[in-house]
C-alpha cells in the first residue's frame, strides 16, 4: 500500500498495475490521464518492463524524479499541466534531463510531431497506436539509452585506479547540488591530497606511484559505505568524495577514519618528514545547498581547507566548522 502512497495515486487507481519488482528490468513510466491507456500499455509492457503509471502530469514528474526511470512514455493532451509542459521541466531538471521521453499523443500532424521532437522528445508515437510498434520502439530507445550509458560510463572512468574522473565529478556534484538543495538535505564534500608524493614518486620510482595511487584510491572506495557517496580522481594525487545527504559531524569522522588508515596500509615513504608511511590531507566542507549558492564556489571553500591542513603539517582532516 505504501508503494501507492508513495507514488502519489488515488486509491482508486490501485487494480492498475503499479511495478512489476525485478531490479534488473528497466523502468517504463507511462504518464497519460485516460485510464485505457494506461492499461493497455502497461498490459503491453509489463512482461519486459517494470512500469510506473502517473494520471497527469504532476503525478509524472515526481515520479520521475523519485524513481529515475529508464524511458517515459508521456501523452501531449492531459487536464492541468500538458505534455509539452511536463517534457520542458524534466529537461531543465538536472536529475531527470537525460531520460528519453516518447511522445504518445493524438496530436498526429506533422507541425505536433516536430513540436514534440524539438522539444526533445526521442521518438513521437500518434494514437490509436499499434501495440507492435509501440513496442519495438520502446525497445530499440532502450537499448539505445543502454550502449550511450555503457559508453559514457567508460568515458567517467580514470583508467589508472578505477575509480571515477573529475568529468564524472563535474556531472554528479550538479546532479547532487540540485536534488540536496531540492530536498533541503546536508551534503559534504571533501577533497584528498597525498603527502610528499613528488618525492614518492622520485625515491620509488613512477611505477611505483602509480601503484601507490592504485592503492590508496581502492582502499578510500571500499570505505564509502552509502550507495550515492562516490570518490573521483579529480587530478594527479587529488581525489574529491561527494557525500549527499551526510552532516558535517558524520562526514568528518569518516574521513578522520579514512586519513588514519591509509597511515595504517603502512605504504612505506622514507623522505615524508610527517610518517614512515605514505599518508593523506583532507580539506571538507558541509552545507544544506541554497538556490543562490553555486558548487564551484563551496569546493574553493573546500579546497582552502585542503590548504589548510597541509599548512598545518598534513596527514590530517581539516572541517569547516558551521560558524565560520
Ligand atoms: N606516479 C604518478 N604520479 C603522479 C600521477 N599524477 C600526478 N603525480 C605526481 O604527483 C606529484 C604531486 O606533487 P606536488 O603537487 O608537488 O605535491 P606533493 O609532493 O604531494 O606535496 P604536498 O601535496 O604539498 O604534500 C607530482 O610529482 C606528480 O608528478 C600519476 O598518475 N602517477
Amino acid at each position: 500500500m505504501d508503494e501507492y502512497l508513495n507514488t502519489g495515486l488515488s486509491i482508486k487507481d490501485v487494480n492498475e498495475p503499479q511495478f512489476v519488482i525485478k531490479e534488473d528490468l528497466d523502468k517504463i513510466l507511462i504518464i497519460d490521464d485516460a485510464r485505457d491507456n494506461r492499461a493497455l500499455l502497461s498490459e503491453l509492457l509489463m512482461p519486459e518492463y517494470k512500469v510506473l503509471l502517473a494520471k497527469d502530469g504532476v503525478q509524472g514528474l515526481n515520479l520521475a524524479c523519485k524513481h529515475s526511470p529508464d524511458l517515459i512514455l508521456l501523452d501531449v493532451i492531459m487536464p492541468g499541466i500538458n505534455g509539452y509542459q511536463v517534457i520542458k521541466s524534466l529537461k531543465s531538471d538536472e536529475s531527470t534531463m537525460d531520460i528519453p521521453v516518447i511522445f504518445i499523443s493524438s496530436k498526429i500532424s506533422t507541425e505536433d510531431e516536430k513540436i514534440g521532437l524539438d522539444l526533445g522528445a526521442v521518438d513521437y508515437i500518434t494514437k490509436p497506436f499499434h501495440p507492435p510498434i509501440v513496442q519495438a520502439r520502446v525497445r530499440n530507445h532502450l537499448l539505445g539509452q543502454r550502449h550511450k550509458n555503457l559508453l559514457e560510463q567508460l568515458a567517467l572512468v580514470d583508467s589508472l585506479t578505477e575509480v571515477y574522473n573529475r568529468r564524472f565529478y563535474e556531472l554528479d556534484i550538479r546532479k547532487v547540488w540540485s536534488a540536496c538543495n531540492r530536498n533541503d538535505t546536508e551534503l559534504s564534500i571533501a577533497m584528498i591530497d597525498i603527502d610528499f608524493f613528488k618525492s614518492y614518486n622520485d625515491d620509488y620510482g613512477h611505477l611505483s606511484g602509480d601503484n601507490a595511487l592504485r592503492l590508496v584510491a581502492s582502499h578510500i572506495k571500499k570505505q564509502l559505505k552509502r550507495p550515492h557517496d562516490v570518490i573521483a580522481r579529480y587530478g594527479g594525487e587529488e581525489f574529491a568524495i561527494i557525500l549527499p545527504n551526510t552532516n558535517a559531524e558524520s562526514a568528518r569522522n569518516l574521513l578522520s577514519n579514512i586519513c588514519r588508515s591509509v597511515e595504517n596500509l603502512q605504504v612505506e615513504h622514507d623522505s615524508s618528514s610527517i610518517s614512515h608511511y605514505l599518508t593523506i590531507s583532507v580539506g571538507g566542507a558541509s552545507t544544506i545547498p541554497s538556490r543562490d549558492a553555486d558548487h564551484e564556489s563551496f569546493l574553493k571553500v573546500v579546497d582552502e581547507h585542503l590548504y589548510q591542513a597541509k599548512a598545518q603539517g598534513r596527514n590530517k582532516v581539516c572541517w569547516k566548522e558551521s560558524r565560520e
